[in-house]
C-alpha cells in the first residue's frame, strides 16, 4: 500500500505549546488490507490538521483509530499535556459520516442524550448550542423530520454541549448550505482560538488555517 506522510508545518512557531497529538509510525489495516504504514504527524493545540487525499487513501482510517474505533496495528497515538489519566478517544469528539440521531426523539432529546451519553462536561447549554447550529426553532421537532443539512446540523451541536479538547471530524460541510458551512468555520476557529484541535478528513478547504496530511493511497487503476 502506497502511503507518505509529511510532518506538518512548523506550528510551534506560530503558537508555542507542550499541548499537541502526536502519532507515531502508525500502521493501519482494514479489513485484512494496510491503508497506511509509518504514518507520523503532530498537531499543536489551536492548530487544525487537514487530511487529504484520494478515496480510499484512508482519512477515515486515520480519524477512526484516532477516535478508538479502529485498533493501529502499531504506533503509537498519544495527546500530550493534556489529561493523562484520560484516552485520546476520551478526550476526543468524533464526527463520521453517520449523524448518530435517534429518530422518534426530538431535536433537543436528542442532544441531551449526548450529553448524558458523552459524560455531561462544560460545554454550552443546550439551548445556546441548538441556537448557534440555527436549530432552536426546530428544538421539539422529531428528528426523522430534520432535512439532511439540518441532521448535521444537529450532530455538530455535540461538539459544544460537551467539551473536548480534539474534534475528529469527517466531511464536516457534507450537506451544509453555505451560511451553516460559515458557521461550522467559526465554531472551529473558536474552538482553535480557545486551545483546541482540529482533525479533519476534507476534500475541500475548510476556511480556518490548516497543516496539512497527505495520504497518498492506492493509484487509482
Ligand atoms: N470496515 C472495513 N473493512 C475493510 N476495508 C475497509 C473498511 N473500512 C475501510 N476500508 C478500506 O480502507 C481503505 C481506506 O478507507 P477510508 O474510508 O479510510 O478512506 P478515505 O480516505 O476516508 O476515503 P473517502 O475519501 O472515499 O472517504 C479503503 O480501501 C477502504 O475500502
Amino acid at each position: 500500500m502506497l502511503v507518505f506522510s509529511r510532518p506538518v508545518s512548523p506550528v510551534s512557531l506560530v503558537m508555542p505549546s507542550q499541548q499537541r497529538l502526536v502519532g507515531e509510525r502508525l500502521i493501519c489495516e482494514r479489513g485484512g488490507r494496510e491503508v497506511f504504514r509509518d504514518l507520523s504527524f503532530s498537531l499543536a493545540a489551536g492548530r487544525a490538521l487537514a487530511l487529504v487525499g484520494p478515496n480510499g487513501a484512508g482519512k477515515s482510517s486515520l480519524l477512526r483509530l484516532t477516535a478508538g474505533l479502529v485498533r493501529p496495528v502499531s504506533g503509537t497515538l498519544e495527546l500530550k499535556g493534556f489529561d493523562p489519566e484520560l484516552t485520546v478517544a476520551e478526550q476526543a469528539h468524533y464526527l463520521g459520516h453517520l449523524d448518530a440521531l435517534k429518530p422518534a426523539l426530538t431535536v433537543a432529546e436528542n442532544l441531551d442524550f449526548w450529553i448524558r451519553a458523552l459524560g455531561g462536561g462544560p460545554g454550552v447549554a443546550l439551548g445556546v448550542a441548538l441556537d448557534q447550529v440555527g436549530l432552536a426553532r426546530l428544538a421539539e421537532l422529531p428528528a426523522q423530520y430534520l432535512s439532511a443539512g439540518q441532521r448535521r446540523r444537529l450532530a455538530l451541536a455535540r461538539l459544544l454541549v460537551v467539551h473536548r479538547p480534539l474534534w475528529l471530524l469527517d466531511e464536516p460541510t457534507t450537506a451544509l448550505d453555505v451560511a451553516a458551512q460559515a458557521r461550522l468555520f467559526e465554531l472551529i476557529a473558536g474552538h482553535l482560538a480557545a486551545g483546541g484541535l482540529v482533525m479533519a478528513a476534507t476534500h475541500q478547504p475548510l476556511a480556518v488555517t490548516t497543516d496539512e496530511l497527505k495520504l497518498a493511497g492506492e493509484a487509482v487503476q
